[in-house]
């Protein structure tokens, strides 16, 4: 589980995780831009949208400082996509075996999403030890996570759904919550509006709220 341990380490001098779904790649270098000027280096672009890897590629050749993942990784096929082009993680809203077993044979950490303690075993079982609650507020929120903590010591959770920044920190306040995740920094209408202004106003608040010193 080293490899996780090491990411569950960086995330955590992170603490929120902007995930964004990029839908003209022409944004991603600004959009690169906004996160590293305004305090927050790190993102995980959703696979949601078909020029992901090619938006990963031109944030991480716009600053290459940026720690990026990549989320909705459903297939190995995907990670592969991710990883070519600079992403150093992979996120998913569930916990196939199959994306387990391809990501490990590429050798990218993969945090895999659970929302109940059957799937916490599955993951365990996998040797996973960083997991995303998702869908986190639908899923029972700030309780479900401290009764999920409780009987497995050896996972961290990263919650994420439903996140916004009046409910981000009760989850980030809990032990073995090392970051948390959401669209609130960079909902996608502000980035298919390329208003980095509004997005980068969102960086600066949650940097300074949550006291984010990477
Ligand atoms: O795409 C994935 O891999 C997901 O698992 C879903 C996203 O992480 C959530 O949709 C974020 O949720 P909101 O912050 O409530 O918008």
């Amino acid at each position: 589980m080293s490899q996780h341990n090491s990411l569950t380490a960086t995330l955590a001098r992170f603490k929120i995780i902007p995930v964004i779904q990029i839908n003209n790649v022409e944004q991603a270098p600004a959009l690169a831009h906004a996160l590293a000027d305004n305090g927050l280096a790190v993102a995980e672009v959703t696979f949601r949208s078909a020029g992901a890897a090619e938006a990963i590629r031109r944030m991480k050749q716009a600053r290459p400082e940026l720690l990026l993942g990549a989320g909705t990784i459903l297939d190995g096929g995907q990670a592969e996509a991710a990883l070519a082009a600079g992403a150093e993680f992979m996120v998913a809203p569930g916990l196939n075996p199959r994306t387990v077993t391809a990501c490990r044979a590429l050798g990218v950490p993969f945090i895999p999403g659970i929302n109940s303690p059957s799937q916490i075993e599955q993951a365990l079982e996998l040797e996973l030890s960083l997991l995303k609650f998702f869908p986190a507020e639908a899923s029972g929120g700030v309780g479900m996570v401290k009764a999920l903590l409780a009987p497995y010591q050896q996972i961290s959770l990263m919650p994420t759904g439903g996140l916004t920044p009046d409910n981000a920190g009760d989850y980030l306040a809990l032990p073995r919550v090392p970051c948390c995740g959401g669209t609130w920094l960079t909902p996608t209408q502000l980035v298919d509006d390329g208003d980095m202004a509004a997005i980068g106003l969102r960086i600066r608040q949650a940097v300074e709220k949550f006291a984010i010193r990477p």
